[in-house]
């Protein structure tokens, strides 16, 4: 008889195939089996198993319960391991044995499917499989003792794959086949040849047994008996024992045999080294389970909560993005409501200066006990006044309107013309007006009367004109030092008064224009308060404002820098103004680099150079003082400069003296030469307000006043008893007399 390679036709390189199911102990049986028979070949552990079906997870309890991604993964992973650990303890015993053994792993529901499967996927030529019929599965289909899984692959698998069937043999041979003459106990070999009509006649296969097992001598057959036996002897015995396939195949098998026995006994104590060893390495490989696991869950986290960042940051994104367009309306909103703001403050900023300036009025006008008839003139008298407006009469003209000279029912008067525009009525205006004529003082141009009809103010007339003109020498001598001190100690005086009134007036358009002389070259200033008396009308005009804005660039040299940033004017506006008036008194310069020359000046205590030298000689101690003050009023900063009623006029009022007789001086030469009726008969000086007593002869105003109010009831001049006290005034000789004072 040859060997069984011989027989199912296997060469040394063919992979012998051994189908392993999940209980070793069959499977060691058929290792074993094919580890003696097939020494030479390479031994290929085959096992079909199911897929690691989630069924198997969600056929728990838990109904509706939908198994995560990693508990699938984990739970795959672990069912592969499982199965490689079976594997393993069927191949290690192998390998320590020095068999050239592998695994070959299929993943199947139906195991005889997969043998199938793998026979026709990788070629296997041979394939040793047992196919032991489970007892309690015998049923009307199994008439053999071929298990239900060996018929089928018996009748599947390729032709050219030799199928060697082992059957541990608890049926009987008569149950295989009636001429299968094979021990009840023995494990029996079946081959499947090659023989197409074999596979085609059921007969035909039946007959396969006896050709088989005549390839059988009885060394293998009795081998198979033996180690069968030895099995059934001692329970201990595994097939993982099997350390050396040569010498398992070679060793006698006696019980008593004192080889066998050492033999058994040292690879006993290998296998619990190597038990040992295994259940190291299944510690560490649960360790690592262990920390898998841990790492997984922990990995599981890090996503979680690495999605619920991710999701966060797009409601963060989608957030910000809102509030960004929020941000941009708003911005939108502010900006709008700060231009309504800007406009509601003009418009609250003038409100109250006019609130403020109506109702410093009233106060002047309530606390005023100086009750004054404010006449009112009629359009028509002030028409025939400036002779139709005649140029010839008109004295200037400023931002607010013209200027006319006029004789107004006999009196000398200046006429100025506002403008006409605006929605401010003839009664308010009368009103402002009427207030504004309450403000009296011997250095403020008096108000006479006005014209509500055509927005008129009557002024009285001074006669000397403005100090802009004299400063500018039309026409004009030189005003000698003395009298431009004189103005000075005036305008002061005037601004003081203004400063100090309950509440406080500011002039706000002090300018040398605004500075008029009269016959006596005593300075008063004119315009008070115009300015809250056109601004009303000036507000409500359009662009197409009819006054005209000239010399502006010298209209701004006197306006207070501070002025020109908060829009504010205050008596420190006016102390800026006057210092420039005082800087031009002194020097005659034109605006421009005054300041800067004067300072030059001093500092190179050369103020000579820069003073008029027209006025006179100047005396230099006194006229370096006031250079310094009206430098001081000039500072930029309304703090450093000084205040008026006490600095300014302690300065000043020495002066007065030297300069008021100077100014009489100066007036008396005129005196001199006055005709005798222009000379009140009581004071002897020539008369500014002439009025006729009762008497017939014409008087000073004041002069007589005080001669009746004293008690008497005669005549200066004849002292005959006065038949009444009534004055009238002698506007024709008031006009003779200024006239003649002009000349
Ligand atoms: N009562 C008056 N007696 C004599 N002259 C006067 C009188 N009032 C004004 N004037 C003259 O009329 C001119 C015009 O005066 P007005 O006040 O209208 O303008 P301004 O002072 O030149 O400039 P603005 O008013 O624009 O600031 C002045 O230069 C001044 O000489």
């Amino acid at each position: 008889m040859g060997s069984i390679e011989e027989a199912v036709s296997v060469t040394e390189d063919d992979t012998v195939y051994v189908a392993v199911g999940n209980n070793p102990k069959k499977t060691q049986l058929l290792l074993h089996w094919t580890t003696q028979k097939f020494t030479r070949n390479k031994i290929c552990l085959l096992h079909i198993h199911p897929p690691h079906h989630l069924n198997s997870l969600t056929d728990t309890n838990l109904s509706g319960y939908e198994p995560k991604d990693h508990e699938i993964s984990a739970f795959q992973e672990h069912g592969s391991q499982t199965v490689h650990e079976l594997l393993d303890q069927y191949i290690f015993p192998l390998v320590s044995a020095g068999v050239h053994a592998s695994k070959l792993l299929i993943e199947k529901d139906n195991i005889e499917k997969g043998i199938i499967e793998a026979i026709a996927q990788h070629t296997i030529r041979c394939l040793v499989m047992g196919a032991d019929a489970d007892r309690h599965k015998l049923g009307a289909w199994n008439c053999s003792k071929l298990s239900r899984k060996a018929i089928y692959v018996r009748e599947q698998a390729s032709l050219s794959c030799n199928i060697l069937f082992i059957c541990k043999g608890n049926l009987t041979r008569s149950r295989v086949d009636s001429e299968d003459t094979i021990e009840e106990t023995a494990p029996v070999l079946l081959m499947l040849d090659s023989d197409k009509e074999a596979k085609q006649s059921q007969k035909a296969k039946s007959k396969l047994i006896p050709d088989v097992l005549k390839y059988l001598d009885s060394g293998d057959m009795e081998e198979t008996k033996k180690v069968n036996s030895h099995s059934s002897l001692n329970a201990e015995w595994s097939f993982n024992s099997v350390t050396d396939r040569t010498k398992l195949t070679d060793l006698p098998i006696h019980e008593n045999d004192e080889t066998l026995q050492n033999w058994r006994a040292k690879e006993i104590s290998r296998k619990k080294e190597v038990e040992e060893q295994l259940a190291r390495e299944k510690k560490d490989v649960q360790q690592m389970k262990n920390q898998r696991d841990k790492i997984m869950c922990e990995l599981q986290m890090v996503r979680d909560q690495s999605s619920a960042l991710r999701n966060q940051l797009f409601e963060s994104k989608c957030t910000v993005t809102e509030l960004e367009e929020k941000i941009i309306s708003a911005v939108g909103l502010l900006i709008s409501f700060k231009e309504k703001r800007d406009k509601l403050r003009t418009e609250h900023a003038n409100a109250v200066r006019k609130v403020e300036v109506l109702k410093k009025m009233e106060e002047v006008d309530t606390t005023s006990s100086y009750e004054v008839e404010f006449p009112a003139f009629s359009f028509m008298e002030i028409n025939e006044a400036t002779h139709d407006f005649d140029q010839s009469w008109k004295i200037g003209e400023g931002r607010y309107g013209s200027v006319y000279k006029g004789l107004l029912r006999n009196m000398l008067v200046a006429i100025k013309m506002l403008p006409s525009y605006g929605c401010q009525s003839q009664l308010e205006f009368q009103h402002q007006v009427e207030v504004l004529s309450r403000v009296r003082h011997p250095n403020l141009l008096t108000l006479i009367g006005s014209c509500a009809e055509s927005k008129s103010l009557v002024y009285e007339y001074l006669n000397n004109g403005s100090l802009e003109s004299h400063l500018a020498c039309k026409d004009k001598t030189p005003l000698p030092w003395q009298i431009r001190i004189s103005i000075s100690t005036n305008i002061c005086s005037a601004l003081i008064f203004l400063h100090s009134s309950e509440p406080c007036i500011v002039h706000g358009n002090l300018k040398p224009s605004k500075v008029l002389l009269d016959a006596n070259f005593v300075a008063k200033l004119g315009d008070l308060g115009i300015h809250s008396l056109v601004q009303h009308s000036v507000d409500s005009a359009d662009n197409t404002n009819p006054v005209v804005c000239h010399n502006s660039h010298n209209y701004l040299a006197y306006v207070d820098p501070e002025y020109l940033v908060t829009g504010k004017s205050t008596p420190e506006s006016d102390v800026y103004s006057f210092g420039i008036i005082l800087l031009q008194l002194l020097t005659g310069r034109p605006l421009s680099g005054l300041v800067r020359d004067v300072r030059c000046a001093l500092e190179k205590e050369n103020l000579k150079t820069v003073l008029d030298s027209s006025a006179g000689e100047w005396p230099l101690d006194q006229t370096k003082q006031l250079a310094y003050l009206a430098l001081r009023c000039c500072e930029k900063s309304w703090l450093n400069r000084p205040d008026l009623a006490s600095e300014v006029w302690s300065i000043l009022k020495p002066f007065r003296t030297t300069c008021i007789d100077r100014r009489q001086e100066l007036t008396s030469k005129k005196l001199q030469r006055a005709p005798s009726h222009f000379v009140c008969p009581i004071v002897q000086e020539v008369m500014e307000d002439p009025y006729i007593a009762a008497d017939g002869f014409t008087y000073e105003e004041e002069a007589i006043r005080g001669w009746l109010e004293s008690g008497h009831n005669t005549s200066p001049m004849t002292n005959l008893k006065l038949e009444h006290t009534n004055l009238v005034p002698n506007y024709a000789l008031h006009n003779a007399i200024q006239e003649w004072q002009q000349q």
